[in-house]
């Protein structure tokens, strides 16, 4: 196993009766890292979280948080450790002060309410009972719930599903304010901007395996921009050989023709140069940097293993 991981996972494999749900996961986080962990539905994420949690234990492999068996030794590293569910188990009755009071009372290690509900932003909603908050209002408590004994470790399961744009930001902002204290977190999510947004590195399961995984910049970097314009078929059939596309332009609905390049400023200048000597328009010209949907895409389609496009995870 890799020195020095926060919270690691070494073959893992996880069983519900005779279906496996997890098929041989392994993964480092280091510490002060936000690690994301990116899926199709029913891949698995929630069940590795739930392991390394100490909630279920692994049918084999190993896991292990700050050194520590999660589920044995559960007593000794509790109070380092902060979680977020993916359904919080709030009592609708209390107000979001009296739930972090009684949070703070089953705690031993001291806590400000007050101050936990201003980190996020729910002062002005103390009074309010937890069933009459708004969706992004609760997750922020259950956020304040996570983060209330500054754990140095933060699980995170799917922390933004069903918040609208705003709230989401916020929570990024939270999220991201942690990690810059310190904080090494483990995320799951099913937005794939979230893990551009916040990830230092990323992994992508499918069916019980991470299929590709690596350092978000470098995972990047293997995929390709999109240099997109409109342009009549005459014009398209004459378009200049680009050394750095991937594959045939392909023509979208509309007339938009897009091309995929791995080095988009060089063949973007090529691109223009054939128009001006051509007199042809590029009409509303659009270049999208590299994203994960299209790797995203890719591994659902079974398009990619794990050291074909991506670096293999690595020690560091
Ligand atoms: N308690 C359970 N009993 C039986 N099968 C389960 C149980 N919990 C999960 N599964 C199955 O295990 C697989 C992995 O589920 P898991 O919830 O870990 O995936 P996930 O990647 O978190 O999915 P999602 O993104 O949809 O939340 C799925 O096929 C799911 O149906």
């Amino acid at each position: 196993m890799t020195e020095g991981a926060t919270v690691r996972a070494v073959d893992l494999r996880c069983s519900y009766a005779e279906f496996e749900a997890v098929r041989g996961v392994s993964l480092d986080v280091f510490p002060g890292e936000l690690y994301a962990l990116l899926g199709t539905n029913g891949a698995g994420k929630t069940t590795v979280l739930e392991t390394l949690e100490g909630h279920r234990r692994p049918s084999a492999g190993q896991v292990e948080v700050l050194g520590r068996d999660p589920a044995g030794d559960r007593h000794l590293i509790r109070r380092q450790v902060g979680m977020m569910l993916q359904e919080s188990g709030f009592a609708g009755e209390l107000t979001a002060l009296e739930t972090i009071r009684m949070w703070a009372g089953l705690s031993t290690v001291p806590s400000d309410p007050g101050r936990a509900l201003e980190a996020v932003d729910l002062t002005h909603r103390s009074q309010v009972r937890v069933q009459n908050l708004s969706g992004g209002e609760r997750r922020r408590l259950d956020f304040a719930l996570a983060t209330l004994n500054a754990p140095r470790v933060l699980f995170l399961d799917e922390p933004t599903t069903g918040l609208d744009p705003e709230s989401r930001v916020r929570m990024w902002e939270l999220i991201d304010a942690s990690v810059r204290t310190g904080t090494t977190v483990l995320l799951t999510t099913h937005y794939l901007e979230e893990a551009e947004a916040l990830a230092d590195r990323i992994a992508i399961m499918h069916e019980g395996r991470i299929v590709v995984s690596g350092d978000k910049r470098s995972l990047l970097s293997r995929e390709p921009s999109v240099i997109s314009f409109r342009t009549d078929t005459a014009g398209e059939a004459r378009l200049p050989d680009l050394p750095d596309v991937l594959e045939p332009p392909v023509r979208r609905p509309g007339g938009r023709v897009e091309i995929r390049s791995l080095q988009p400023q060089r063949d973007l200048s090529s691109l223009l140069q054939w128009s001006y000597d051509q007199g042809t328009e590029l009409e509303g010209l659009e270049v999208r940097r590299a994203s994960l949907e299209h790797l995203f895409k890719a591994v659902v389609r079974g398009e990619r293993t794990d050291g074909t496009t991506a670096p293999k995870e690595t020690s560091r």
